[in-house]
């Protein structure tokens, strides 16, 4: 496998609507999702959606760690969701700020739901549904956007 790069602001492929992944893909795109990973680590993320290595499909990471911008982040295993989806979302909001790494150097203040209800497969095809709230709910909904085209400055107060 090459080695990924990162999309930056202004590649058509970070407007795109990602395709949904059929069960069959999942095991025979676990090196892509390891790499995806790394390439997070490597750029410090607490998330990265495939579109933004050029992948136009509907996979995160979601990897919250406490860090100098939001020391009390719950700590997390780095999670792989496909096919996510916000079944429930809050009327309640909150604004915070966060980064990109397709969009280097820019923060901007933004509104999110302050819990959400999302469903997601495993690799192994198992679906989970779960609740989250606060940094780990933010990074949900940042990216998710992503797989929908969108990026957090389309959203900035
Ligand atoms: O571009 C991405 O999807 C990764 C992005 C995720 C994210 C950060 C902050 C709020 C919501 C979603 C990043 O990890 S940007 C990296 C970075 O600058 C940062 C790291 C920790 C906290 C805030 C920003
Ligand atoms: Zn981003």
């Amino acid at each position: 496998m090459e080695t990924l790069t990162i999309a930056q602001l202004g590649n058509p492929i970070l407007r795109e609507h990602a395709s949904p992944l059929s069960a069959a893909q999942y095991q025979e795109l676990a090196p892509f999702f390891t790499a995806l990973q790394q390439k997070m680590l490597e750029h410090n993320g607490v998330g990265i959606a495939a579109p933004q290595v050029s992948e136009s499909i509907r996979a995160f990471i979601v990897a919250s760690c406490p860090n100098p911008r939001y020391p009390d982040a719950p700590m997390m295993e780095p999670t792989l969701m496909l096919n996510p989806e916000i079944t429930w979302a809050s009327d309640s909001m909150e604004k915070d700020w966060e980064g990109c790494l397709s969009i280097p150097g820019i923060r901007a203040l933004v509104n999110r739901h302050s819990h959400i209800e999302v469903r997601y497969d495993t690799l192994e095809g198992k679906e989970v549904k779960t609740q989250m709230e606060g940094f780990i709910a933010r990074i949900f909904q940042h990216e998710l956007d992503h797989l929908n085209g969108l990026v957090f400055l389309d959203r900035a107060e």
